[in-house]
C-alpha cells in the first residue's frame, strides 16, 4: 500500500449529471489499482447533519440551508477528511466548496455570504470541476431521475453550467489549483484514467510517497 504523509485533498464539483458520483467511485478504483491508499467520501457528509441538509433541501432553503452544508462541511473536514490526509490517505470528495457557490447562490444566497461561511474550509490540493454542455447533463438527470429541487431540466442545468464557469474561473484567478474535464464525449473510464494520471503526478511530488508493507 503506498501511502503519502500528508496525504492528498481531491475535490469533484461540477453539475448535476456531469458524472462525479461516477468519476470519485471509478477514482477510488482505479487510485486503488495504483497501490494508493484511498478514500472516497461525500458532502454533504454521511454523518447526522449530511444527512439532515441532504435529505431535507425542501424544507431547509437559502441562508439556511448554506449555513447547514457549511457547518457540515466543516465537522466533515474535522472528523473525517483532516484524519484520512494525516493518515496518508488520498482524500477523493464527491462535492466541495464549489458546489456552494453554485447551488447557494441558485438558491438565492448572496456570493459573498457563501463565501464568508465557507472561508476557513480547507483548500484541496486539485479541485476537478467536470463540465458538460446542459444538455447532456440535463439529459443525464431525466434519465437517471433528478435527486432534488436544484434540478428542474435544461434551464436550470444551463444556470447551473454558467455558475461552475464562473466559480472556475475565480477560484483560478485566486491560484486555486482548478482542474476542469470535460465528460461530455469521454466515457467514465476515460475520465477516471486522465484524472489518475494527474492525481499520480501529485502524489509523486515532493511529498513523495513512503512505501509501507
Ligand atoms: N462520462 C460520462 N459519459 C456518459 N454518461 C455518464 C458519464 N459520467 C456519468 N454518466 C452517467 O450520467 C448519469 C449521472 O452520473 P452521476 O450520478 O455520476 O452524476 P453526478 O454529477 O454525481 O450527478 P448529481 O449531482 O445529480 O448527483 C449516470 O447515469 C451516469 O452513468
Ligand atoms: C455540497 C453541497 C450540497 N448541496 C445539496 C444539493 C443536493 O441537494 C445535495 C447533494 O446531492 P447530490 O446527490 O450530490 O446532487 O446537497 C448544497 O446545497 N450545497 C453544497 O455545497
Amino acid at each position: 500500500m503506498r501511502q503519502r504523509p500528508r496525504g492528498l485533498f481531491v475535490t469533484i464539483d461540477g453539475p448535476a449529471g456531469v458524472g462525479k458520483t461516477t468519476t470519485t467511485r471509478l477514482l477510488r478504483e482505479h487510485l486503488a489499482q495504483r497501490g494508493y491508499q484511498v478514500h472516497a467520501t461525500t458532502q454533504p457528509s454521511r454523518g447526522m447533519l449530511g444527512d439532515t441538509a441532504r435529505h431535507n433541501t425542501d424544507t431547509y432553503r437559502g441562508h439556511t440551508l448554506a449555513c447547514l452544508v457549511a457547518a457540515d462541511r466543516y465537522h466533515h473536514l474535522e472528523v473525517e477528511v483532516r484524519p484520512q490526509l494525516a493518515a496518508g490517505s488520498i482524500v477523493v470528495c464527491d462535492r466541495y466548496v464549489t458546489s456552494s457557490y453554485v447551488l447557494q447562490c441558485m438558491d438565492g444566497v448572496p456570493l459573498a455570504f457563501v463565501e464568508a461561511i465557507n472561508a476557513a474550509a480547507d483548500v484541496p490540493d486539485l479541485a476537478v470541476i467536470l463540465q458538460a454542455p446542459p444538455d447532456v447533463t440535463a439529459a443525464r438527470v431525466a434519465t437517471r431521475g433528478a435527486h432534488d429541487r436544484f434540478h428542474t431540466g435544461e434551464e436550470s442545468s444551463r444556470r447551473e453550467s454558467e455558475l461552475y464557469e464562473q466559480a472556475a474561473e475565480r477560484l483560478a484567478r485566486w491560484r486555486y489549483p482548478v482542474l476542469a474535464v470535460d465528460t461530455a464525449g469521454a466515457s467514465p473510464p476515460t475520465v477516471a484514467s486522465y484524472l489518475t494520471d494527474r492525481i499520480a503526478e501529485l502524489a509523486e511530488g515532493p511529498d513523495a510517497e513512503v512505501a509501507t508493507a
